[in-house]
Protein backbone atom coordinates (compact mmCIF):
# COMPACT_ATOMS: atom_id res chain seq x y z
CA UNK A 1 0.00 0.00 0.00
CA UNK A 2 0.71 3.14 -0.18
CA UNK A 3 0.45 6.52 1.77
CA UNK A 4 1.69 9.38 2.86
CA UNK A 5 3.44 10.40 6.44
CA UNK A 6 0.82 13.13 8.64
CA UNK A 7 2.31 12.45 11.51
CA UNK A 8 5.61 11.84 13.30
CA UNK A 9 6.86 11.68 16.87
CA UNK A 10 10.15 10.18 16.39
CA UNK A 11 9.49 6.51 16.87
CA UNK A 12 5.74 6.63 15.96
CA UNK A 13 4.48 7.42 12.73
CA UNK A 14 0.83 7.96 11.43
CA UNK A 15 0.02 7.25 7.76
CA UNK A 16 -2.50 7.87 5.47
CA UNK A 17 -3.42 5.31 2.83
CA UNK A 18 -3.32 7.16 -0.63
CA UNK A 19 -6.61 5.79 -1.88
CA UNK A 20 -9.40 5.36 1.11
CA UNK A 21 -7.71 7.59 2.97
CA UNK A 22 -7.30 5.48 5.96
CA UNK A 23 -4.93 6.35 8.68
CA UNK A 24 -2.52 3.81 10.11
CA UNK A 25 -0.08 4.06 13.30
CA UNK A 26 2.87 2.87 11.63
CA UNK A 27 6.44 1.94 12.17
CA UNK A 28 9.63 1.27 10.57
CA UNK A 29 11.19 -1.91 8.97
CA UNK A 30 14.32 -1.00 6.94
CA UNK A 31 16.74 1.32 6.13
CA UNK A 32 15.57 4.67 4.63
CA UNK A 33 18.68 6.71 3.28
CA UNK A 34 18.07 8.79 0.11
CA UNK A 35 20.32 11.39 1.10
CA UNK A 36 24.14 10.80 1.93
CA UNK A 37 24.10 13.42 5.13
CA UNK A 38 23.06 11.37 8.52
CA UNK A 39 19.51 12.59 9.33
CA UNK A 40 18.40 12.02 13.19
CA UNK A 41 14.96 11.12 11.48
CA UNK A 42 14.57 8.99 8.47
CA UNK A 43 11.14 9.94 7.91
CA UNK A 44 9.51 13.28 7.90
CA UNK A 45 5.75 14.50 7.53
CA UNK A 46 5.49 14.86 4.10
CA UNK A 47 7.10 11.84 3.17
CA UNK A 48 5.42 9.35 0.75
CA UNK A 49 6.08 5.20 1.90
CA UNK A 50 4.98 1.78 0.95
CA UNK A 51 3.55 0.26 4.06
CA UNK A 52 2.11 -3.37 4.80
CA UNK A 53 -0.63 -4.27 7.19
CA UNK A 54 -0.18 -6.84 10.11
CA UNK A 55 -1.96 -8.24 13.05
CA UNK A 56 -3.49 -4.98 15.05
CA UNK A 57 -3.60 -2.67 12.22
CA UNK A 58 0.15 -2.08 12.47
CA UNK A 59 1.63 -0.40 9.26
CA UNK A 60 4.97 -1.48 8.63
CA UNK A 61 6.58 1.40 6.60
CA UNK A 62 9.11 -0.66 4.14
CA UNK A 63 10.11 1.70 1.37
CA UNK A 64 10.20 5.23 0.90
CA UNK A 65 9.53 7.41 -2.44
CA UNK A 66 12.07 10.15 -3.63
CA UNK A 67 11.59 13.23 -2.24
CA UNK A 68 10.67 16.36 -4.51
CA UNK A 69 12.02 18.81 -1.85
CA UNK A 70 12.69 19.15 1.92
CA UNK A 71 13.63 21.22 4.78
CA UNK A 72 16.12 20.73 7.02
CA UNK A 73 17.61 21.81 10.07
CA UNK A 74 21.15 21.31 12.14
CA UNK A 75 20.80 19.17 14.50
CA UNK A 76 23.47 20.12 17.27
CA UNK A 77 25.34 23.27 16.25
CA UNK A 78 27.50 22.41 13.10
CA UNK A 79 27.53 18.91 13.29
CA UNK A 80 26.94 16.86 9.87
CA UNK A 81 23.92 15.57 11.59
CA UNK A 82 20.59 17.34 10.35
CA UNK A 83 16.89 17.06 10.95
CA UNK A 84 14.40 17.00 8.35
CA UNK A 85 11.83 19.91 9.31
CA UNK A 86 8.81 18.81 6.44
CA UNK A 87 8.68 17.33 3.12
CA UNK A 88 7.50 17.18 -0.63
CA UNK A 89 6.15 21.00 0.06
CA UNK A 90 4.30 22.87 -2.75
CA UNK A 91 4.77 26.49 -0.92
CA UNK A 92 6.94 27.48 2.06
CA UNK A 93 5.30 30.99 3.72
CA UNK A 94 7.70 32.80 6.30
CA UNK A 95 5.15 34.82 8.32
CA UNK A 96 7.08 38.06 9.06
CA UNK A 97 6.31 40.77 11.55
CA UNK A 98 7.30 44.41 12.37
CA UNK A 99 6.86 44.11 16.33
CA UNK A 100 5.24 41.45 18.62
CA UNK A 101 8.09 39.99 18.10
CA UNK A 102 10.31 42.20 15.51
CA UNK A 103 11.51 39.34 12.99
CA UNK A 104 15.28 39.39 12.43
CA UNK A 105 15.87 39.75 8.18
CA UNK A 106 18.35 37.37 8.57
CA UNK A 107 16.16 34.65 10.03
CA UNK A 108 13.98 35.36 6.85
CA UNK A 109 17.40 35.56 4.47
CA UNK A 110 18.16 32.17 5.25
CA UNK A 111 15.00 30.69 4.66
CA UNK A 112 14.61 31.79 1.33
CA UNK A 113 18.13 30.92 0.73
CA UNK A 114 17.38 27.14 1.73
CA UNK A 115 14.05 27.42 -0.18
CA UNK A 116 15.72 28.44 -3.14
CA UNK A 117 18.96 25.30 -2.36
CA UNK A 118 15.61 23.02 -2.41
CA UNK A 119 13.29 23.84 -4.84
CA UNK A 120 10.33 25.10 -2.92
CA UNK A 121 7.99 27.98 -3.98
CA UNK A 122 8.20 30.46 -1.05
CA UNK A 123 5.87 33.06 0.03
CA UNK A 124 6.57 35.48 2.59
CA UNK A 125 3.77 36.79 5.20
CA UNK A 126 3.58 40.46 6.44
CA UNK A 127 1.47 39.81 9.41
CA UNK A 128 -0.31 41.45 12.32
CA UNK A 129 -0.91 44.83 9.73
CA UNK A 130 -3.54 45.51 12.41
CA UNK A 131 -1.05 46.68 15.24
CA UNK A 132 0.72 48.93 12.94
CA UNK A 133 0.85 52.56 12.73
CA UNK A 134 0.80 54.36 8.81
CA UNK A 135 4.56 54.85 9.79
CA UNK A 136 5.23 51.33 10.52
CA UNK A 137 3.09 50.24 8.06
CA UNK A 138 5.40 52.59 5.59
CA UNK A 139 8.49 50.67 6.97
CA UNK A 140 6.77 46.99 6.14
CA UNK A 141 5.62 48.23 2.36
CA UNK A 142 9.20 49.17 1.84
CA UNK A 143 10.78 45.84 3.06
CA UNK A 144 8.14 44.35 0.89
CA UNK A 145 9.17 45.58 -2.19
CA UNK A 146 12.68 44.46 -1.24
CA UNK A 147 11.99 41.43 -1.53
CA UNK A 148 9.35 41.87 -4.74
CA UNK A 149 12.16 43.41 -6.33
CA UNK A 150 14.19 40.16 -6.00
CA UNK A 151 11.29 38.27 -7.43
CA UNK A 152 9.57 37.45 -4.22
CA UNK A 153 5.59 37.00 -3.66
CA UNK A 154 4.18 38.53 -0.41
CA UNK A 155 1.28 39.22 1.39
CA UNK A 156 0.21 41.88 3.91
CA UNK A 157 -2.34 39.51 6.00
CA UNK A 158 -4.05 40.44 9.76
CA UNK A 159 -5.51 37.08 11.33
CA UNK A 160 -7.54 39.50 13.79
CA UNK A 161 -8.41 41.75 10.81
CA UNK A 162 -9.24 38.90 8.26
CA UNK A 163 -6.98 41.29 5.98
CA UNK A 164 -6.01 38.87 2.76
CA UNK A 165 -6.72 36.00 4.24
CA UNK A 166 -9.06 34.72 0.53
CA UNK A 167 -6.31 35.84 -1.21
CA UNK A 168 -4.16 33.89 0.95
CA UNK A 169 -6.18 30.72 0.65
CA UNK A 170 -5.80 31.42 -2.94
CA UNK A 171 -2.14 30.73 -3.10
CA UNK A 172 -2.19 27.48 -0.62
CA UNK A 173 -5.36 26.08 -2.16
CA UNK A 174 -4.39 22.55 -3.34
CA UNK A 175 -1.16 22.43 -2.15
CA UNK A 176 1.23 21.14 0.60
CA UNK A 177 2.05 24.01 2.86
CA UNK A 178 4.29 24.96 5.49
CA UNK A 179 4.25 27.81 7.91
CA UNK A 180 7.53 29.34 9.89
CA UNK A 181 8.46 32.38 11.76
CA UNK A 182 9.29 33.43 14.73
CA UNK A 183 8.02 31.91 17.87
CA UNK A 184 4.92 34.18 18.47
CA UNK A 185 4.72 35.19 15.20
CA UNK A 186 0.82 34.37 15.16
CA UNK A 187 1.24 30.99 12.96
CA UNK A 188 -1.07 28.73 14.96
CA UNK A 189 -3.54 32.05 15.11
CA UNK A 190 -3.16 32.26 11.24
CA UNK A 191 -4.08 28.18 10.55
CA UNK A 192 -6.90 28.67 13.05
CA UNK A 193 -8.31 31.97 11.05
CA UNK A 194 -7.74 30.35 7.94
CA UNK A 195 -10.07 26.79 9.54
CA UNK A 196 -11.77 27.84 12.92
CA UNK A 197 -11.93 23.58 13.09
CA UNK A 198 -8.30 22.72 13.38
CA UNK A 199 -8.03 24.89 16.55
CA UNK A 200 -4.25 24.62 16.88
CA UNK A 201 -2.89 25.60 20.43
CA UNK A 202 -1.74 29.09 20.86
CA UNK A 203 1.01 30.50 22.87
CA UNK A 204 0.13 34.13 24.77
CA UNK A 205 3.44 36.28 24.15
CA UNK A 206 5.05 36.74 27.47
CA UNK A 207 5.37 40.18 28.72
CA UNK A 208 9.25 39.90 30.01
CA UNK A 209 10.46 39.37 26.25
CA UNK A 210 7.53 39.69 24.10
CA UNK A 211 8.10 36.71 22.48
CA UNK A 212 5.70 33.52 22.67
CA UNK A 213 6.34 30.46 24.67
CA UNK A 214 6.89 27.32 21.96
CA UNK A 215 3.35 25.07 22.36
CA UNK A 216 3.81 22.64 19.51
CA UNK A 217 5.68 19.33 20.33
CA UNK A 218 5.79 17.53 16.80
CA UNK A 219 5.02 17.55 13.44
CA UNK A 220 1.96 16.77 11.79
CA UNK A 221 -0.32 17.71 8.67
CA UNK A 222 -4.26 18.66 8.69
CA UNK A 223 -6.18 18.62 5.80
CA UNK A 224 -7.64 22.60 4.84
CA UNK A 225 -11.91 21.96 3.98
CA UNK A 226 -10.89 24.28 0.79
CA UNK A 227 -8.63 21.90 -0.62
CA UNK A 228 -4.78 21.27 0.27
CA UNK A 229 -3.08 20.70 3.32
CA UNK A 230 -0.55 22.23 6.00
CA UNK A 231 2.31 20.52 7.19
CA UNK A 232 2.67 22.21 11.70
CA UNK A 233 6.38 21.89 12.65
CA UNK A 234 7.53 22.02 16.15
CA UNK A 235 9.17 25.58 17.26
CA UNK A 236 11.79 25.64 14.10
CA UNK A 237 13.93 28.30 15.15
CA UNK A 238 16.79 27.43 12.58
CA UNK A 239 17.10 26.63 8.87
CA UNK A 240 20.26 24.68 7.18
CA UNK A 241 21.71 23.53 3.87
CA UNK A 242 23.16 20.52 4.01
CA UNK A 243 25.87 18.77 0.52
CA UNK A 244 26.28 22.58 -0.19
CA UNK A 245 29.46 23.95 -1.18
CA UNK A 246 30.79 27.33 -0.21
CA UNK A 247 31.01 28.54 -4.02
CA UNK A 248 26.87 27.15 -4.74
CA UNK A 249 25.63 29.90 -2.11
CA UNK A 250 25.27 32.49 -4.28
CA UNK A 251 22.74 30.64 -6.25
CA UNK A 252 20.23 30.80 -3.70
CA UNK A 253 19.76 34.64 -3.49
CA UNK A 254 18.68 35.64 -7.08
CA UNK A 255 20.07 39.79 -7.40
CA UNK A 256 23.60 38.56 -6.05
CA UNK A 257 23.24 36.09 -8.68
CA UNK A 258 21.98 38.12 -11.31
CA UNK A 259 24.68 41.06 -10.78
CA UNK A 260 27.56 38.70 -10.16
CA UNK A 261 27.28 38.24 -13.87
CA UNK A 262 28.75 41.49 -14.34
CA UNK A 263 32.35 40.61 -11.90
CA UNK A 264 35.59 40.64 -13.47
CA UNK A 265 36.54 37.13 -12.13
CA UNK A 266 33.88 34.56 -13.33
CA UNK A 267 34.41 32.82 -10.27
CA UNK A 268 34.15 36.05 -8.19
CA UNK A 269 33.00 35.08 -5.00
CA UNK A 270 32.12 38.87 -4.21
CA UNK A 271 33.92 38.91 -0.69
CA UNK A 272 37.16 40.95 -2.07
CA UNK A 273 38.04 40.74 -5.11
CA UNK A 274 38.83 43.86 -7.31
CA UNK A 275 35.81 45.22 -10.27
CA UNK A 276 33.04 43.01 -8.15
CA UNK A 277 29.54 43.85 -9.32
CA UNK A 278 27.75 42.64 -6.07
CA UNK A 279 30.09 44.80 -3.98
CA UNK A 280 29.45 48.21 -6.26
CA UNK A 281 25.73 47.00 -6.28
CA UNK A 282 26.14 46.96 -2.29
CA UNK A 283 27.61 50.68 -2.37
CA UNK A 284 25.06 52.08 -4.37
CA UNK A 285 22.36 50.32 -2.98
CA UNK A 286 21.18 48.04 -5.51
CA UNK A 287 22.04 44.66 -3.01
CA UNK A 288 20.33 45.04 0.88
CA UNK A 289 22.95 44.71 3.53
CA UNK A 290 21.01 42.65 5.12
CA UNK A 291 20.69 40.32 2.43
CA UNK A 292 24.36 40.26 1.91
CA UNK A 293 25.40 39.69 5.51
CA UNK A 294 23.49 36.68 5.30
CA UNK A 295 25.40 35.40 2.05
CA UNK A 296 28.46 35.70 3.80
CA UNK A 297 27.41 33.75 7.39
CA UNK A 298 26.10 31.13 4.82
CA UNK A 299 29.83 30.61 3.00
CA UNK A 300 31.23 30.87 6.10
CA UNK A 301 29.00 28.14 7.64
CA UNK A 302 29.17 25.71 4.34
CA UNK A 303 33.54 25.98 4.93
CA UNK A 304 33.10 24.94 8.22
CA UNK A 305 30.27 21.92 7.47
CA UNK A 306 32.86 21.24 4.80
CA UNK A 307 35.97 21.18 6.61
CA UNK A 308 34.42 18.28 9.62
N1 LIG B 1 -2.43 41.90 16.77
C1 LIG B 1 -2.38 40.65 16.33
N2 LIG B 1 -1.99 39.67 17.18
C2 LIG B 1 -1.97 38.42 16.73
C3 LIG B 1 -2.32 38.10 15.37
N3 LIG B 1 -2.19 36.78 15.22
C4 LIG B 1 -1.77 36.29 16.41
N4 LIG B 1 -1.63 37.27 17.33
C5 LIG B 1 -1.22 37.10 18.73
O1 LIG B 1 0.14 36.72 18.79
C6 LIG B 1 0.36 35.81 19.88
C7 LIG B 1 1.08 34.56 19.37
O2 LIG B 1 0.25 33.87 18.46
P1 LIG B 1 0.40 32.31 18.15
O3 LIG B 1 -0.55 32.00 17.07
O4 LIG B 1 0.34 31.51 19.39
O5 LIG B 1 1.90 32.31 17.61
P2 LIG B 1 2.77 31.08 17.09
O6 LIG B 1 3.59 31.62 16.00
O7 LIG B 1 1.91 29.91 16.79
O8 LIG B 1 3.67 30.79 18.36
P3 LIG B 1 4.47 29.44 18.73
O9 LIG B 1 3.42 28.43 19.06
O10 LIG B 1 5.28 29.88 19.89
O11 LIG B 1 5.29 29.10 17.54
C8 LIG B 1 -0.98 35.55 20.50
O12 LIG B 1 -1.13 36.35 21.64
C9 LIG B 1 -1.95 35.94 19.41
O13 LIG B 1 -3.19 36.35 19.94
C10 LIG B 1 -2.75 39.16 14.51
O14 LIG B 1 -3.10 39.00 13.33
N5 LIG B 1 -2.74 40.41 15.05
ZN1 LIG C 1 31.77 39.62 -7.43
Amino acid sequence: MKGIIIKSTGSWYQVLETETKAVFEARIRGKFKLIKTRLTNPLAVGDEVEFSLEQDDVAWITKIFPRKNYLIRKSVNLSKEAHIIASNIDIACFIYTLKFPETSLGFLDRFLACCEAYNIPSLILFNKMDVLSEDEKEIVQNIEAMYQNIGYDTLEISSYSKLNLDLLKDRIKDKTSVFFGHSGCGKSTLVNALQPSLDLRTGEISDTHLKGKHTTTFAQMHFWDFGGSVIDTPGVREFAMIDVEKDEIQHYFPEIFTLGRDCKYHNCMHINEPKCAVIAGLENGEIEESRYMTYLKLMEEAEEINQK
